[in-house]
């Protein structure tokens, strides 16, 4: 058993009611899911933790302000295109925003298929764009670093909000925290929000890089060889993209960076299967080799 076969949030299950309603219903099926967040465990490095389930779109939060990062915005989108659900871009903090055409330019380079909505909290219409953007019966998770004002944006939706007023000091980003015990929330407008601590900052655990560099991808089908690793290869088609303006060298860099991210976390995830098959046959390494000993001594 991982830790992908017990329920999490957003799960769908089948339960027995108790006979008696004083006693714990018991959940006999898992139902299949058709998104799935894992994220690294601090510590034990090869293991995962499952964050939530079922969710249909991610909202990836990126303020305007200074904690805008299209390097960021890349990495949120290479794991939202590995789970399942949808990615949209919420900017937030736009009243805060040093360059916002230029900045919503950038944005739509990097964005791919994924809307883009902005978000000003301080104004009543500010939250306008995502409320519409928003269905009923469909699920949504918030996504992002600390301070870009995810809970404010949850507060409103909950219709429990005020507008932002002061200007945000550096320090308001960090030390206070809206921890919440709700972790599912129905919204009035028919929509469900899932915000989970686990979900608001997920690791690159799973990620589909390729998919989020649809641009680098196109350039390297004109790579002279089909294994190019696009950084001293002769004839290589990203490294003339860069070269020409075409393509930007911290994007270059960035895909590079996530693509070595991901081929080392494939690799602990290997691992992790591989320990776990031992455990299952033998109990353990150790019970694994004294095994192996004792077949290799009654050969002789
Ligand atoms: N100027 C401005 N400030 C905002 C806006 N939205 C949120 N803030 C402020 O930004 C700070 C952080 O907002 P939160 O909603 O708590 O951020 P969060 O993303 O939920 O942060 P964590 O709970 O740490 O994950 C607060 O001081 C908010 O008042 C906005 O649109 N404009
Ligand atoms: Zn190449």
């Amino acid at each position: 058993m991982g830790p992908e076969d017990f329920p999490t949030v957003g799960d769908w299950v089948q339960v027995r009611l108790p006979d008696h309603p004083a006693d714990a219903a018991m959940i006999e099926r898992l139902n299949d899911r058709h998104s799935v967040f894992l994220r690294k465990v601090a510590g034990r490095r090869s293991d995962a933790q499952l964050v939530a389930a079922n969710v249909d779109w991610l909202l990836l939060c990126m303020a305007l302000d200074a904690n805008f990062n299209l390097r960021r915005l890349e990495r949120y989108l290479a794991v939202a295109a590995s789970s399942g659900a949808q990615a949209a871009i919420v900017l937030t903090k736009a009243d805060q925003a040093p360059a916002l055409a230029g900045q919503l330019e950038a944005v739509a380079g990097v964005a791919g298929v994924a809307p883009v909505l902005v978000c000003d909290a301080t104004q009543t219409a500010g939250l306008d764009a995502l409320e519409a953007f928003m269905r009923p019966g469909l699920t949504y998770a918030f996504l992002g670093s600390s301070g870009v004002g995810k809970s404010t944006l949850i507060n409103h939706l909950l219709g429990g909000g005020t507008l932002v007023t002061q200007a945000v000091r550096e320090s308001d980003a960090h030390g206070r925290h809206t921890t919440t015990a709700r972790q599912l929330m129905p919204l009035s407008n028919g929509s469900v929000v899932i915000d989970t601590p686990g979900m608001r900052e997920l690791g690159l655990l799973e990620a589909d890089v390729d998919a989020t560099f649809a641009d680098i991808q196109a350039l390297a089908q004109h790579c002279r060889f089909s294994d190019c690793t696009h950084q001293h290869e002769p004839g290589c088609a990203v490294q003339a993209a860069v070269a020409s303006g075409e393509l930007a060298a911290e994007r270059l860099a960035s895909y590079q960076r996530l693509k070595l991210e991901q081929a080392q976390n494939n690799d602990l995830r290997g691992k992790a299967r591989e320990n776990a098959k031992i455990d299952r046959m033998f109990g353990g390494k150790k019970q694994m080799k004294a095994f192996m000993k004792e077949v290799r001594h009654r050969r002789r």
